[in-house]
């Protein structure tokens, strides 16, 4: 308020008073400058607990009121509002919030200030949050009261509500508890772990105890059949190293002895007639092609026998049914004679004939 309101209430007191008030209308309507700024913004309550009176002029809009005639201002109407109902004098409760003196708001401040500097983050925030709500409810009581320092929010929360504990500091959720590992890092007990396969799935996935191979699971390995080993001691000279050694020279003549230079056309009949007897070599089809095995049959692992399965015909099916992984065309590339063609190629060429 300011000093044409503190004017307009003087001279309504003035129309108001009492013959023999002149003093007081001398004093209230010339109040200092100075002493009003110097008292208002501070409570005075603190200063002057007994002095209701005085609280009230400094709380109501008479507060400009000269301090030092206060005593004369309470035989004026004035004065007999100052004996208003105790609500009037409630209001400097305030006070309280200025007054952070006794010992339980110090060691209240103390233990959230310590908690604060521990948690200097959100603690700080919660605390600022419930103060400063609690202190605009009470500013706006006062009226023209600074607003006070986050700090003063803090304590005035145990000041105004001496019976309430002070807020609780939430901690940091994120922050992991010392000397405890992640639970997803720790091994799975003995007991109870979800971690653990259940019962039904542990014993479709465990392995047979047994040699004898029984198992209730359908996800259990079956017992593969060991087979005893097929091969065949091979005649000295004839091994894998020799093979290769022979395929590597260029006038191996591998092909066989009286074709033609290219690829010949071979027929099924003719592939059929190759079939290693009466003094032919034994010729095989293998995806479309066709191969001269009479010179590998001595460096078969499986025997000349085994190899000799697929002579005159095709041996795609024996070949994957035995050894899938061996590589055909690494072993036998120099061995080959031609491609199958149909029976009825008109291009295919009487071999039999340029042979013999
Ligand atoms: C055409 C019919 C064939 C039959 C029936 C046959 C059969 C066999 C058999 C029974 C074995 C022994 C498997 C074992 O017990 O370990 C074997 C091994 C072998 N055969 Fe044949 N074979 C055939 C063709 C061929 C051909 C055309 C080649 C070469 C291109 C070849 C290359 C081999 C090799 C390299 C092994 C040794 C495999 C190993 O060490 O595991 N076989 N074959």
């Amino acid at each position: 308020m300011g000093w044409p309101g503190v004017g307009n209430l003087a001279g309504y007191f003035f129309s108001r008073s009492q013959p023999g008030s002149d003093l007081t209308l001398s004093d209230s309507t010339s109040p200092t400058p100075p002493d009003f700024k110097s008292e208002s913004p501070l409570p005075s309550s603190d200063a002057h607990p007994a002095e209701g009176s005085r609280e009230h002029a400094v709380g109501s809009p008479n507060g400009p009121a000269e301090e030092t005639d206060l005593e004369s201002a309470q035989s004026t109407p004035k004065a007999s509002a100052s004996n208003a109902p105790p609500p009037v004098l409630a209001v400097p409760t305030l006070s309280l919030n200025d007054d952070a003196s006794t010992e339980n708001d110090n060691v209240a401040r103390t233990e959230i200030e310590a908690k604060d500097q521990a948690h200097p983050q959100a603690p700080t925030t919660t605390s600022l949050s419930s103060g400063a709500s609690n202190a605009t409810s009470q500013s706006t009581a006062r009226g023209p009261l600074p607003v006070p320092e986050p700090s003063t929010f803090r304590i005035a929360t145990p000041n105004t509500l001496p019976s309430m504990p002070p807020p609780p500091i939430p901690r940091p959720r994120q922050t992991p508890l010392p000397n405890r590992a992640p639970p997803t890092l720790q091994p799975p007990r003995s007991g109870a772990s979800s971690l653990r396969t259940p019962p039904s799935a542990a014993a479709s996935l465990r392995a047979p105890v047994t040699s004898s191979g029984l198992s209730s699971s359908t996800l259990a390995p079956t017992t593969v059949k060991k087979q005893a080993s097929r091969k065949v001691i091979l005649e000295p000279g004839y091994s894998p190293l020799d093979w290769a050694a022979r395929t590597s020279n260029p006038n191996n003549g591998l092909r066989g002895a009286g074709l033609p230079p290219g690829l010949v056309r071979v027929t099924p009949s003719l592939l059929k007639m190759q079939n290693g007897r009466k003094g032919r070599d034994a010729w095989t089809s293998y995806q479309g092609k066709v191969y001269n095995i009479s010179p590998y049959a001595p460096y078969h692992p499986g025997g000349k026998g085994e190899l000799l399965r697929g002579a005159g015909k095709d041996s795609a099916q024996l070949f994957a049914e035995i050894h899938p992984w061996v590589n055909w065309e690494g072993i036998l590339g120099e061995c080959l004679v031609g491609i199958l063609v149909s029976e009825h190629d008109p291009q295919a060429e009487n071999v039999l004939d340029a042979m013999d």
